[in-house]
């Protein structure tokens, strides 16, 4: 179900949110920290999700055991290169990848400007190593506040030229799109595409809020949107993007079962939908298990999945030059 003759990219996936469970093990032994499991096996449960978590934020608690072994720059690095190879293995040739460098660096007090440029290090090393295209996109936890965010945000635009675009992730529900107002000016006036995490624990209005405030080009998730049809056809109208991620929407709730997903939906009224992984270590899959196994089960076609393929090189944030780029690597490969 995968078109191989066309590029297959990944924009919606959390670098911090895809460190491997045999690195957190490895990392916990280099820098002799307590971890709950000193197996694979038996590690696998604490940062992995094995059955659906009851809301968004219980999800993202599994999340905490991969930042927590970050007791280095190097590590740091390293997680960062080997998402890049992750990518490689699982036939991407293009991703976005994301990270929210205050959330790396809380654990073991790290430089968070620091952070972010071994981020840079690790991923352009990656690319190289590995012949796959990457770009960056910042995030700003919003769970940590307003304060922290700004502090996250100075530390990413000291990076400004490598980094793509801004994005806005975490706890929606308790720390909305309106706190960030100011945030989201100065990543415009740094000249970078917006994304925002919307409508995902939040309903519709939370959607707008974004597009209409923080200036949000793509909106990640986007699963609210259904509920107002006059969202729906002011994001086809607009080119307005929706990374989707299927997986993840089960396992936090936010949708009950793929054959619920929306995702159909938003394809069937020509809104430029994607098919992406969010935090795929944590979830336990890859981009081929959302095209080929969580796909179908949301009721998507064939072409259906050929469109969300389409859409992904469509609404990159890439120029078009570097788009039609990619196209002809891909083809001559
Ligand atoms: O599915 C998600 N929804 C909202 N926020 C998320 C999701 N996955 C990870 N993060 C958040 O992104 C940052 C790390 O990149 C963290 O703030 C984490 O909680
Ligand atoms: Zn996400």
């Amino acid at each position: 179900m995968i078109d191989t003759s066309i590029p297959l990219t990944d924009l919606h996936r959390h670098l911090d949110g895809n460190i491997r469970a045999q690195t957190i093990l490895d990392l916990g032994r280099q820098f002799n920290l307590s971890l709950p499991a000193d197996s694979l096996e038996a590690l696998r449960p604490h940062v992995q999700v094995v059955e659906t978590a009851p809301d968004l934020v219980s999800f993202l608690q599994k999340l905490d055991w991969g930042v927590k072994v970050l007791a280095s720059l190097d590590a740091c690095r390293r997680v960062a290169w080997e998402n890049i190879e992750d990518a490689a293995r699982n036939g991407l040739h293009y991703v976005e990848l994301r990270f929210s460098p205050g959330y790396m660096a809380m654990t073991h007090n790290l430089p968070v400007a620091g952070v972010v440029e071994a981020v840079i290090e690790g991923v352009r090393q990656g690319c190289r190593d590995f012949g796959v295209e990457a770009r960056l996109i910042g995030i700003l936890s919003r769970t940590f506040g307003e304060a922290a965010c700004e502090a996250e945000l100075d530390a990413l635009l000291t990076h400004r030229d490598h980094i793509t675009a801004l994005d806005l992730a975490g706890d929606e529900l308790g720390f909305p799109g309106s706190l960030f107002l100011n945030h989201f000016n100065r990543a415009r006036d740094a000249g970078w595409h917006i994304t925002v995490h919307a409508g995902e624990a939040a309903g519709p209005e939370s959607i707008w809020q974004a597009i209409r405030e923080l200036g949000a080009e793509r909106i990640g998730h986007g699963v609210k949107a259904v509920e107002d049809p006059a969202l729906m056809d002011f994001l086809a109208e607009h080119g307005i993007g929706i990374e989707s991620c299927l997986t993840s929407n089960i396992q936090t709730s936010t949708v009950a079962s793929l054959d619920k997903h929306p995702l159909i939906t938003f394809l069937n009224k020509g809104v430029l939908a994607t098919i992406n992984t969010d935090d795929p270590a944590v979830q336990g899959i890859d981009i081929i298990h959302e095209y080929t196994v969580a796909a179908p089960q949301a009721g998507l076609s064939a072409a259906h999945i050929r469109t969300a393929q389409e859409n992904g090189l469509k609404i990159a944030f890439l120029s078009e030059a570097e788009k039609q780029a990619l196209i002809a690597k891909v083809r001559a490969a």
